[in-house]
């Protein structure tokens, strides 16, 4: 039974979107090298924080079903990555509530751990650019750095690197989910790439250019789509739909997947594009969202 404090502070986890992915190379531990123009959507998981002398976490929610054992869950791992860097931490009672689908290349479980360091660093003191704090998000997750300040920027490495904040022209998209989970690491073994290839020239320090403007973005792709089609077939089908839509500039998967967005100049046509699309496919998780 949860028997939490009452009294909580929320923090908002919102939902990450690769606008671009691009694989550079898979370093010798098997991890792959990215580039990536990551955004933030305004749908979220919310997470609530209330310091107290143990931890407790509940989560409930649509996707509460999803995220798998308590103890596994990303919150309570960046709990524990930050205690052992931190001795002497305060915990407390954290509650989640889940409304992103899990699995879904939406960064949703690394959004989640990313609002537990929040609430841990404001509760004890530490700065979010606290090195603590930093390595005890790189290590709960690839995804978790870049959601500590959910802002649009450029991602690099294997989301250890972070170009400064970058400002999105007025972007508006829709996002589906078939509500089907795509596990990353499966995704990145369809791509089959030897450890230690590297397909660019570029140096890892060398930055890159954030494809900002909507034919810059259109000019660029997501080097995970083509691998995890087939882990998940159903994703072409997606993207053909979203093409299709009236308005869209341009159709992308994110991440690793399976969640597809369509992006549009115009939040009308975005508004229209997802009533219709939620009315054709009740079994679909659907969303529009201005882009940040
Ligand atoms: C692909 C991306 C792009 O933003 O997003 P998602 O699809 O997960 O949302 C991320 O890099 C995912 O980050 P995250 O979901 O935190 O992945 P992790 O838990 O760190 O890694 C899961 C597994 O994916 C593989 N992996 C992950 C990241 C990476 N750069 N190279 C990899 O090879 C590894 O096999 C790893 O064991
Ligand atoms: N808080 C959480 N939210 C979602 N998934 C979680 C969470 N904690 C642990 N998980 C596990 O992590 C896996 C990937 O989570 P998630 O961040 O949603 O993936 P993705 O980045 O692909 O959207 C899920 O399959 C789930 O089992």
């Amino acid at each position: 039974m949860f028997q939490g404090p009452v009294v909580m502070r929320w923090y908002r986890a919102p939902a990450k979107l690769n606008l671009s992915l691009r694989v550079v190379g898979r370093r010798e531990d098997g991890f792959h090298d990215l580039e990536s123009l990551v955004a933030f959507a305004d749908v979220a998981d919310w997470l609530g924080f209330a310091p107290g002398p143990s931890f407790e976490l509940l989560v409930e929610g649509p996707g509460a079903s999803e995220t798998g054992p308590i103890g596994d869950n990303l919150v309570a791992r960046a709990v524990r990555s930050l205690a052992a860097r931190a001795p002497g931490l305060r915990s407390g009672a954290f509650r989640l509530v889940k409304r992103l689908p899990a699995a879904a290349g939406l960064g949703g479980g690394s959004s989640d751990a990313a609002a537990c360091l929040r609430a841990l660093a404001e509760a004890n003191g530490l700065g979010f650019d606290d090195a603590r704090v930093i390595a005890a998000a790189s290590d709960t997750g690839s995804d978790v750095p870049v959601c500590m300040s959910a802002c649009a920027r450029m991602m690099a490495g294997v989301g250890d690197r972070l170009g400064p904040p970058v400002r999105l022209p007025a972007l508006f998209a829709v996002l589906v989910n078939p509500r089907k989970a795509v596990a990353t690491r499966d995704v990145f073994r369809a791509l089959g790439m030897e450890k230690g290839i590297y397909r660019d020239r570029r140096t890892p320090d060398q930055a890159v250019a954030a494809p900002t403007t909507l034919d810059a973005l259109a000019a660029a792709g997501n080097d995970l789509e083509a691998p995890a089609r087939t882990v998940l077939p159903a994703i072409a089908d997606i993207l053909d739909r979203l093409r299709r839509l009236e308005g869209a500039r341009l159709a992308r998967m994110s991440g690793s997947g399976a969640t597809c967005f369509a992006l549009f100049d115009d939040p009308g046509a975005a508004a229209t594009a997802r009533g219709r699309l939620a009315a054709e496919e009740p079994g679909w998780w659907i969303a529009a969202s201005a882009l940040g």
